[in-house]
C-alpha cells in the first residue's frame, strides 16, 4: 500500500485538467506511441472508451522514483456544478489533489468550490500553475493569489506546461513526496467506496470504487449497503488504458467490477460495498440520495411516439441513474414525461441525447424547480411541487417555499457593480465580498434557484465582457411569495405554458411573455390574441394579426415538382410546432420566458 497514491485533478474549465492527464499517461508510458497509432487507425471504440476511461473516471500508471515502482491512481472529477455530489464522492476516493491554475488566467470559481471540496476532505494540495509556454503567462502574480488563497509557499509551487511537457515529470515526483499513501487494513473486512458507474451495453454496469479496508476479490459474494442488493463479482480488475482484469483488489487501490447489473439505478455513487460472507458493521461515510434539482415535460412532437420516447427515456437512464421521469399529461401537449435533472447542462445533455442518439423530435416545456408547498388544510403536510400545474388553488395554500442556493462569482474590480445589481435584481442578497488581488473580487450571494435557471449565465457573461465566472451550492429551502402566471391562447389556457413567478416580478414577466410569444408564434389564417393572468385576473395582452399564407401561390404554372417542393418544405418547418387548440406553436415559444431580455 505504501506504493500507490490516489489523486485527481482539480481545475477551472479549460485551464488544463485533460491535456496534463493526457501528458502523464505518455510520460508514465501507460499510453505507449503504438497504442496511440493503433488506436487512431484501427479501433475507433478504443479511442473513444480510451477518451472516456481517461476523461470520466479512473485510470492507473506507473511510476519509478529513486528505483522503486509506485502505481498511481488518477481519478478524475466531473467539473461541472450540475454534478457536484459526484465530485465530492471522487475526491473522498483521494489522498491527494493536483489544483490546476492557468497562468493566463488566474484563480476562478470553480478552482474555489472545487479546492473546498479537497480540503473538506483533507486531501494533500499540490499547486500547479499551467500554461507557462504562453508568453501571456503571469506565474508571479498568479503566484501570489495560489499563495493567499491556500496559505502555501512560493516553492511549493509547481510550474508546468501540461502542452510541452515541461515540469511534468516534477509534478509526478511531487505526487510520490507529497500525497500520502492510503490508509486502510487490508485484514478488516471489506468496505469500498463506489464512485462512479460505466454503463456498458455488453456487460452492463461496470461500478468503480476504491477499496477502503479489506480486499475484493473476483467471484466473491458482495453486498451494496444502502441498496442492501447482492451480486457475484464476476469481474474485477484495475482501469488501465483498458481494462485489466484482476484476481483481487486490495485496501488503498482503485477497481472496477462487473456483476450483471443492469440498470445504474442499482449502482449508486457513494455507496459502499461489503462482502457477504463476514460484512463490515458500517458503510464509508454519509451516502446521500442525489435529488433533481431542476424540472422540466418532454412531450413528443408526434403524439404517436409517446411509447417511443418512454423506451428511449428508460435506455437513457440505464447508463445515467440520476435522470428521472415521470408520465405527465398536459391539456395543451397530450402525453409526455415529467424529468428531473441535477441542473441545467444536464437538460441540455439528455435533451440531445434523445434527438441524436434515439431520433426523436421533442419538445420541452419551461424548466422549473422544486417547490413545497402547504396548505391550511393541513400545514404539516408538505406537498412536493414539480410542475406549475400541480400548485395549490392559492385559497388554500399556507405557504410556499422554494430551493436557494449559495452563488459565487469571481470578476475583475470593474464589473463589481454590474454584478451585484444582477443579482439583487435576481433576489440575491449580498452575503460576502473579498479582494482576491486589487483586480479580482470574490462575491458570495443567496438567491433563489429558480433565478439562475432563468438566463442568469447569459446575462452574467454580457454584463462582465466574458470576465465573471460562476458556481453554486444548495442551501435549502426558504418561504417565498409566490404566484403561477398563466397564458392564454385565444382565451385556452395553455398549460405548458405557465410558470411560477416571484410576485413582485409576475406582472412585468407577463408583459413580457406575451410580447415574446407574439415575436415566436408565427402569424396564421386568423387573429391570435395572447394573454397573461395571474388567477382570474388578465394582466396583458397582445395580438397577433391575420395572415394569409399560401406558399405554393408564388409557383403559377404547372410546376408541379416545384409546387412539391416547397410544400415538403413547409411541412418541415412545422416539425416543432403544436398545434394548441386552433393555434400553432412552435418549440422555442415554450421555452420564451427564458429569454425574455434578448
Ligand atoms: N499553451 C498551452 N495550452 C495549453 C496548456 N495546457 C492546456 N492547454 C490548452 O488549453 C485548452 C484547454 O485544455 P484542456 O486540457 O482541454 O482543459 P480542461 O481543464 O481539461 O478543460 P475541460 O475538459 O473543458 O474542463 C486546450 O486548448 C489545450 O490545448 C499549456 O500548458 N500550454
Amino acid at each position: 500500500m505504501k506504493n500507490i497514491r490516489n489523486f485527481c485533478i482539480i481545475a477551472h474549465i479549460d485551464h488544463g485538467k485533460s491535456t496534463l492527464a493526457d501528458r502523464m499517461l505518455d510520460i508514465t508510458a501507460t499510453v505507449t506511441e503504438r497504442e496511440k497509432q493503433d488506436q487512431l487507425l484501427d479501433n475507433m471504440d478504443l479511442e473513444r472508451e480510451r477518451g472516456i476511461t481517461i476523461k470520466s473516471h479512473a485510470i492507473q500508471m506507473n511510476h519509478n522514483y529513486n528505483g522503486e515502482a509506485y502505481k498511481f491512481n488518477l481519478i478524475d472529477t466531473p467539473g461541472h456544478v450540475d454534478f457536484s455530489y459526484e465530485v465530492s464522492r471522487s475526491i473522498a476516493a483521494c489522498e491527494g489533489a493536483l489544483l490546476i491554475v492557468d497562468a493566463t488566467q488566474g484563480i476562478q470559481a470553480q478552482t474555489i468550490s472545487n479546492l473546498y471540496l479537497a480540503l473538506e476532505h483533507d486531501l494533500e494540495i499540490i499547486p500547479i500553475l499551467n500554461k507557462i509556454d504562453l508568453p501571456s503567462s503571469n506565474p508571479e502574480e498568479i503566484g501570489d493569489q495560489i499563495i493567499d488563497l491556500i496559505g502555501c509557499t512560493r516553492e511549493d509551487i509547481l510550474l508546468a506546461s501540461a502542452k510541452t511537457g515541461e515540469g511534468v515529470a516534477e509534478i509526478l515526483d511531487a505526487i510520490v513526496e507529497r500525497i500520502p499513501a492510503p490508509e486502510g487494513d487490508p485484514e478488516a473486512p471489506l468496505q469500498a467506496l463506489i464512485f462512479d458507474s460505466v454503463f456498458n451495453s455488453y456487460r452492463g454496469i461496470e461500478a468503480i470504487f476504491r477499496v477502503k479496508n479489506g480486499v475484493i476479490k473476483k467471484g466473491q459474494r458482495v453486498k451494496f449497503m444502502n441498496t442492501g442488493k447482492e451480486y457475484d463479482a464476476d469481474e474485477i480488475g484495475t482501469l488501465k488504458l483498458v481494462k485489466d482484469p484482476q484476481k483481487q483488489i486490495s485496501a488503498g487501490d482503485v477497481g472496477y467490477i462487473i456483476s450483471g447489473i443492469k440498470e445504474a439505478k442499482e449502482v449508486k455513487v457513494g455507496d459502499t460495498i461489503t462482502s457477504k460472507e463476514s460484512p463490515a458493521t458500517t458503510a464509508i461515510a454519509g451516502f446521500e440520495e442525489v435529488k433533481p434539482m431542476v424540472y422540466a415535460g418532454i412531450y413528443p412532437v408526434d403524439t404517436d411516439e409517446f411509447e417511443e420516447l418512454r423506451t428511449s427515456l428508460e435506455k437513457l437512464q440505464l447508463n445515467d441513474a440520476s435522470l428521472t421521469f415521470e408520465a405527465e399529461t398536459s391539456a395543451a401537449l397530450g402525453f409526455g414525461f415529467r424529468c428531473g435533472f441535477l441542473g441545467m447542462l444536464h437538460m441540455e445533455i439528455i435533451q440531445e441525447r434523445l434527438e441524436r442518439e434515439f431520433n426523436m423530435t421533442v419538445i420541452t416545456t419551461v424548466p422549473n424547480v422544486s417547490y413545497y408547498a402547504y396548505t391550511k388544510k393541513d400545514p404539516d403536510e408538505r406537498l412536493i411541487v414539480n410542475n406549475p400545474s400541480d400548485y395549490p388553488d392559492p385559497a388554500i395554500l399556507e405557504r410556499i417555499e422554494e430551493p436557494y442556493i449559495k452563488a459565487q462569482v469571481i470578476t475583475k474590480s470593474e464589473f463589481v457593480g454590474a454584478v451585484m445589481t444582477l443579482c439583487i435584481e435576481k433576489r440575491g442578497e449580498i452575503v460576502g465580498q473579498t479582494y482576491l488581488t486589487s483586480e479580482r473580487v470574490e462575491l458570495t450571494f443567496d438567491m433563489p434557484l429558480a433565478e439562475i435557471v432563468f438566463d442568469f449565465y447569459d446575462r452574467l457573461k454580457t454584463i462582465s465582457k466574458g470576465y465573471a465566472s460562476f458556481d453554486y451550492h444548495p442551501v435549502g429551502y426558504r418561504a417565498s411569495n409566490l404566484v403561477k402566471v398563466d397564458i392564454l391562447l385565444n382565451a385556452e389556457p395553455v398549460d405548458a405554458l405557465s410558470a411560477l413567478i416571484h410576485k413582485s416580478k409576475a406582472e412585468d414577466i407577463g408583459r413580457k411573455m406575451c410580447v415574446k410569444l407574439k415575436e415566436l408564434i408565427p402569424r396564421q389564417q386568423f387573429l391570435i390574441a395572447i394573454q397573461a393572468a395571474i388567477g382570474a385576473k388578465i394582466i396583458s395582452r397582445e395580438t397577433l394579426s391575420a395572415l394569409r399564407k399560401d406558399v405554393t401561390a408564388k409557383c403559377y404554372g404547372g410546376d408541379i415538382s416545384r409546387k412539391r417542393k416547397l410544400l415538403e418544405k413547409q411541412k418541415a418547418g412545422k416539425k416543432r410546432m403544436r398545434q394548441l387548440g386552433n393555434v400553432e406553436v412552435p418549440q422555442q415559444a415554450f421555452l420564451a420566458v427564458l429569454k425574455l431580455n434578448d
